[in-house]
């Protein structure tokens, strides 16, 4: 129950909290309290994160929650800070970076980090403000949820909170702050952050502490002589590559992969200027800011390479042999291709792997990359044609007819002796009908901007199970409007 004591000016969330990563202590964190926004509400709230978390049903019913999670009232059992962290951004060392505008809560008895982004200034926010605005919020909180509606590892968010506290981007806008959660925000650049300054003992306090928590088969292993931390850069790289395996396979850019947004977890993190794309394109650049196309969609498994380098660079002294820690990254070259061509082949409905898997998903890749052809509808509507044999809602997307046919013929040769009732229940589960396309946040931004905030809930429903049909909603699973194409996403968030 959300309960506001009167005497203390306390909000209890019903939480128990636990040290987690703050019993570091100061060398890797700031104490601080987040500053409060005027006069908040409520913008959108994840049900599904709040039983994660464990909250109670009517959690969201007292203002005392709404005030403390946009920075009004202390949580009991909170003792909130900021982590310091350093990256690469745009392949070019940044030196110190840091939480400069998330502050982390605590972590709950349960194994979950709350995070509130956008919750004032850090001793980390170099010069920025502290804040975010609304719509860069609330496409992360819709994102969050989206991406775990499609199995893929990331932060989750609890909800948006809004405030009409006026900030300043290109323009002026209303300031808000995403409640996002997750097992750890560790990244990459919290490691290279030490490494740099050479502080040998906290990088190993911190390699410890993250290899106790989430990698403990690392302390035990035989690989590389039992070097654990070799071991950790090995399984840190293994989650790397399933996960771009995924981005990939489902057509998500995520905009700005620097090292300081890669989570040692293997979690998507930061959602900023990221894009599902529409119709495929191999060199989609979905980040505005991105000139030089470094982060383009092609360019993502490549990039998570390079930035896994730059963490077994970091873990260097503590692994203490280069070529032990080249060889903890040979792995990603081998894994990232088998999980991407697993992730493909159950998009086009076979369960098991055959010869010839390989060119028939490289060739149905260049037919929609020259056709440009929308990417979701069309494994969608492939997968329609499992179920009901009907061809032409697939061959429509296409210009080059020929083409597709001859690419249908090898599909429909390999699914020969298929169960197609199953392949197409498999094609179901896999190919989802609902992404979040940018013009579907971007109404959902432009109502909640005239407080209307429907529109997030309503999208939010059908992205938290975006392979269920839902009835009704076809809107949302349609082909982008001409308008989509002049959105621009930038680093302003
Ligand atoms: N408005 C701001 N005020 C202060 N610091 C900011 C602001 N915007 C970004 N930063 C900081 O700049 C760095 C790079 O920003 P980036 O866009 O990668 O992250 P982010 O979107 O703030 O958050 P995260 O990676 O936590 O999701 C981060 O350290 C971030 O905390
Ligand atoms: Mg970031």
């Amino acid at each position: 129950m959300s309960l506001l004591a009167e005497d203390t000016g306390v909000a209890d969330l019903g939480l128990r909290w636990k040290p987690g990563f703050h019993a570091l202590g100061p060398a890797f964190l700031t104490d601080l309290r987040p500053t409060p926004l005027p006069d908040p509400y409520w913008v959108g709230r994840s049900e599904a994160v709040a039983r994660d978390l464990g909250l109670p049903p009517d959690w969201h019913s007292s203002h005392a929650t709404l005030a403390a999670l946009t920075g009004s009232l202390p949580i009991a059992g909170t003792s909130p800070f900021a982590t310091v962290y350093s990256g690469h951004q745009f392949g070019v060392w940044a030196g110190q970076l840091g939480d400069g505008r998330a502050i982390m809560l605590g972590e709950t008895e349960g194994g979950l980090e709350v995070q509130l982004k956008g919750a004032g200034r850090t001793p980390y926010s170099r010069g920025g403000d502290g804040r975010a605005v609304l719509r860069s919020s609330i496409r992360e909180f819709l994102c969050s949820e989206a991406m775990h509606g499609l199995g893929i590892p990331t932060t989750r968010a609890l909800c948006v909170t809004g405030s009409d506290a006026r900030i300043y981007r290109e323009e002026v806008e209303s300031a808000a702050v995403v409640t996002r959660v997750a097992p750890s925000f560790v990244r990459f650049g919290h490691f290279e952050h030490f490494a740099a300054n050479q502080r040998e003992d906290e990088l190993r306090a911190l390699a410890d502490y993250v290899i106790d928590r989430y990698y403990p088969a690392c302390h035990t292993t035989e690989r590389f002589g039992g070097n654990a931390y070799a071991a950790f850069l090995e399984a840190v790289s293994e989650r790397t590559a399933a996960l771009l395996a995924q981005w990939q396979a489902v057509g998500f850019c995520h905009g700005v992969m620097n090292t300081d947004n890669m989570s040692i977890l293997g979690l998507t993190i930061d959602y900023g200027p990221f894009q599902f794309l529409d119709g495929f394109d191999p060199r989609h650049i979905c980040n505005h800011s991105d000139t030089n196309g470094r982060y383009a969609f092609n360019q993502q498994p490549n990039v998570a390479y390079w930035n896994l380098f730059c963490l077994a660079q970091a873990l260097l002294p503590l692994i203490g042999d280069q070529e032990v820690a080249v060889a903890a990254l040979e792995s990603y070259k081998t894994v990232f291709p088998n999980e991407f061509e697993g992730r493909m082949r159950a998009k086009l409905g076979l369960a098991e792997a055959a010869e010839g898997d390989r060119p028939l998903i490289e060739g149905v890749l260049k037919l929609l990359a020259a056709g440009k052809v929308d990417y979701t509808i069309f494994w969608r509507r492939l997968s329609g044609f499992m179920a009901d044999g009907n061809v032409e809602p697939v061959r429509d997307l296409f210009l080059d007819r020929e083409g597709f046919d001859a690419w249908m013929l090898s599909f429909s040769e390999r699914h020969a002796s298929t169960d197609r009732a199953l392949a197409a229940k498999l094609m179901r589960r896999t190919n989802p009908k609902f992404v979040l396309r940018n013009h579907l946040g971007q109404q959902a931004i432009e109502a909640s901007q005239q407080k209307d905030h429907s529109g997030v809930a309503t999208l939010l429903a059908v992205l938290q199970t975006p392979f269920e049909e839902h009835p009704g909603a076809d809107a949302y699973a349609g082909f982008p409007p001409d308008w989509a194409s002049t959105i621009e996403i930038s680093c302003s968030s």
